[in-house]
């Protein structure tokens, strides 16, 4: 079997381990066990007859005296291109909206707030090729583009928030960038997020068409909780996730485009690691199917969502389109916290103090010799 004919892990272990054992090992694997949500059967239709996979989980909280619940829900969307890419530019973007569109109609039947693509999920994952054109036709301004108008429909129709990860073209400079779109459950653009780190690694040859971003670590205040976006190669790097959380992030999307050579051994530690250390959740979102205009390998999928205290969802299949609900008590970040206190007690003064020596030029590394 390749690679790419590999459904997944959980698959392969419910399909191998007796039962027992299996309530063991996913204890051990994914901490402690996300129940499963049930969803209406109008939306698994929909689901089945759309040729996708549709999964749902929930993160518990205990039920505190002084305050609410938080319960909100999340979509992750995973999926394939289309059309080939040779196809006209348009027809291609247009048949993704379509395919998005169907897939985030179900979501909205199964009652998430908030929805997140795959990084460029507008286009094939044309930057291994290093072709500038026709490629770089897919950029679109994040405020006007035909997309963000597309996602703006979403969102008012179904009263959800949407995040759109995009090739941004701004006209003004003729500047490209990795660009998250944030819009509001109203349909109004709050703003966007730049991918602040841009890959040095194999085929990933980005830095060709796009600029590192500039927006900082911009959170975004919505009305089912506070999130960021974390665009893919920024993953590998903790300070990035650490300086969301730092702006007050408690659910921070990383939508991603990789390969399974490459990355499939990180894919399930990095955001889980993140959600761990930041006391928040993390949503961790990559497309499917084999690039065939380059031999650039197979996108693994396999969204997940992490919590705060460890636990994580089961992945999203391998190889197939498909839509992650998860419901989870925003609560359970300062709950976590309480109990573990990473954030409390990180020595940030000091680690900003000995940062700022280590990034000079004439720094000298503070070790002792006999
Ligand atoms: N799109 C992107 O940044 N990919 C880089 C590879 C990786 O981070 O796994």
């Amino acid at each position: 079997m390749s690679s790419c004919e590999f459904e997944s892990l959980e698959k392969c272990l419910e399909s191998h381990l007796p039962e027992a054992e299996l309530t063991e090992v996913k204890h051990i694997l994914f901490g402690k066990e996300t129940k499963k949500l049930d969803l209406p059967s109008c939306a698994l239709e929909a689901a089945s007859e759309r040729d996708f996979e549709l999964k749902g989980y929930r993160f518990e909280a205990v039920q505190e005296q002084l305050r609410q619940p938080r319960r909100i829900r999340v979509g992750l969307i995973q999926h394939r291109i289309v059309l080939p890419t040779d196809a006209p530019i348009l027809d291609q973007i247009n048949a993704m909206h379509t395919r998005v569109g169907e897939i985030v109609e179900v979501a909205a039947m199964c009652g998430v707030n908030v929805v997140c693509f795959q990084e460029t999920w507008t286009m094939p994952f044309a930057f291994c090729t290093r072709e500038k054109e026709p490629w770089t036709e897919f950029a679109e301004s994040a405020e006007e583009g035909n997309t963000t108008r597309f996602c703006q429909e979403l969102a008012k129709k179904y009263n959800m928030v949407v995040v759109s990860p995009i090739l941004e073209r701004e006209e003004l400079h003729g500047t490209l960038w990795n660009t998250a779109v944030v819009i509001s459950n109203s349909g109004n653009v709050l703003g966007k997020s730049r991918k602040t780190h841009i890959p040095r690694i194999g085929d990933f040859n980005e830095s060709t068409y796009y600029m590192e971003g500039n927006t900082g670590h911009t959170v975004f205040q919505t009305q089912f909780g506070k999130i960021a976006v974390n665009i893919c190669y920024g993953r590998h790097h903790p300070l990035n996730w650490f300086m969301y959380s730092m702006n007050g992030a408690e659910i921070i999307f990383n939508p991603s485009a990789t390969v399974g050579a490459l990355s499939e051994p990180m894919w399930p530690i990095e955001a889980r690691n993140a959600a761990i250390a930041n006391h928040c959740f993390t949503c961790a979102i990559n497309r499917v199917g084999t690039v065939t205009h380059h031999d650039f390998g197979h996108f693994y999928g396999s969204s997940y969502v992490a919590a705060p205290d460890g636990s994580r969802t089961p992945g999203l299949s391998r190889t197939r389109d498909g839509l992650l609900v998860v419901e989870m008590d925003l609560n359970l970040n300062r709950q976590i916290s309480d109990k573990w206190s990473f954030k409390m007690t990180g020595r940030y003064a000091e680690y900003a103090e000995e940062l700022t020596k280590a990034v000079r030029h004439d720094f000298k590394p503070n070790i002792m010799k006999e």
